[in-house]
């Protein structure tokens, strides 16, 4: 299977050098597949992304409300898994799709458009996208490729491959525009945490004592990096969940737009910003902060949407996504306020062992609406 450049990492010596000096990381594809792609090829995995009602939606609404954009034109569907995109392209009347899809649900994908009577206009082409040749350049990219908090997985990598390799200079993206968002928020999660990660130590201990006991052998030098490495699962690592509105406490925080028409890896590689969240309740607790994302379909200025769609993961009411929001703890809790100011930042860059998964930086200061400033904070956590 060889291996596939990323994109360009300034000052990463552990990258391949592209001939022209800037260093570029390699990634070794045939893990990529056993690490990232494997579960897509179970359509188990598609039925889940199939059956999430908010996605589907967006997706089924911003094609069908916009049928300008697609009657007639080539679209090519970056990672078509069941192939839904590239058949709702085709009834919304283009006249080529070709979706690509890396792993074998393209099998599927092939049976579902035979089904379907979309074998004509719809080309199922497995292989990855980086390495695959189109016949013609095309009219719209459409691709779902969010990730939890938008970019875990970086799939949009391949997206801008895709769109920098074959994307007409007048053609559009679906969707055409991500944002990332922040908040503070109340949570029972952050005990919970703290009292798994103190069971989970107790039952070291147990275990440390009976193997002395029962098997002559001393594994206490290994309760402090095992220590660490539960600290890490249980406390370091962002956690998936479904927030309710009413758990966010503050005003929430832009983290990062991306116009997909034009950005670029190396702008996507580091996620970095200063922001600011004021509390909207009184007298609560400050647990963490919920993370989401929203993309919309926009069309392009020259060549704009009908009808705008947002497919939105922020919490709500009655509208859950299978993305939810990611969580990222503060312990130990403060007590904040009304009118209190939040002032973050954060930094987001990919992990070094796999660059599908991502590593959080957040330093944070509450400026306490009486004037008063606690002592500010630092917090590394894994999104995986
Ligand atoms: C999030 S799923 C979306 C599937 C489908 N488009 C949908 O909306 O239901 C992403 C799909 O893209 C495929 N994929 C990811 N990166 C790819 C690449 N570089 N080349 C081809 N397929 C890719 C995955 O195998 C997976 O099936």
């Amino acid at each position: 299977m060889g291996s596939y450049q990323i994109g360009v990492v300034a000052g990463d010596r552990s990258g391949a050098s592209n001939g022209g000096g800037a260093p570029v990381p390699v990634v070794d594809k045939e893990l990529d597949f056993a690490q990232y792609f494997c579960t897509y090829a179970f359509l188990y995995h598609q039925k889940e992304m199939l059956s999430d009602r908010v996605r589907m939606d967006a997706y089924y609404n911003s094609v069908f409300q916009n049928k300008h954009h697609f009657k007639g034109k080539t679209v090519l569907d970056v990672g078509t898994g069941s192939g839904i995109l590239a058949i709702w392209s085709a009834q919304a009347g283009a006249r080529k799709v070709y979706a690509v899809e890396a792993t074998k649900m393209s099998e599927h994908a092939r049976a579902l458009v035979k089904a379907n009577n979309l074998e004509g206009v719809v080309e199922v082409i497995e292989g990855s996208m980086e390495d695959v040749t189109l016949p013609e350049k095309v009219d719209v990219i459409i691709s779902e490729w969010m990730g939890y908090f938008l970019l875990r997985e970086s799939m949009f990598d391949s997206v801008i491959c895709a769109r920098d390799r074959w994307l007409k200079p007048t053609g559009i993206m679906y969707p055409s525009h991500a944002r990332m968002w922040m908040a503070p928020i109340r949570t029972g999660l952050a005990e919970k945490k703290i009292s798994d990660y103190e069971g989970a130590m107790d039952d070291w201990h147990h275990f440390t004592n009976e193997t002395k006991t029962c098997y002559g052998v001393d594994m206490s030098v290994l309760t402090k990096p095992f220590s660490e490495e539960q600290k890490k699962y249980y406390l370091q690592t962002s956690s998936w969940n479904n927030l309710h509105p009413h758990q966010v406490i503050g005003t929430a925080a832009l983290v990062k737009e991306i116009d997909c028409l034009t950005a670029t890896v190396d702008d996507i590689l580091k996620v970095r910003s200063d922001i600011s969240s004021s509390i909207t309740l009184e007298n609560t607790r400050f647990c963490g902060f919920g993370g989401w994302f929203d993309v919309h379909f926009r069309g392009r200025r020259e060549d704009p949407a009908q009808k705008e769609i947002e497919l939105t993961t922020a919490p709500s009411f009655d509208n859950g996504t299978h993305w939810g929001q990611q969580v990222f703890l503060v312990n130990p809790t403060i007590r904040v306020t009304e009118g209190d100011n939040l002032k973050f930042s954060f930094l987001m860059i990919r992990s070094k062992e796999n660059h599908r998964l991502m590593e959080v930086e957040l330093g944070c200061e509450v400026r306490q609406c009486s004037g008063n400033v606690l002592p500010a904070f630092n917090k590394k956590y894994y999104i995986e």
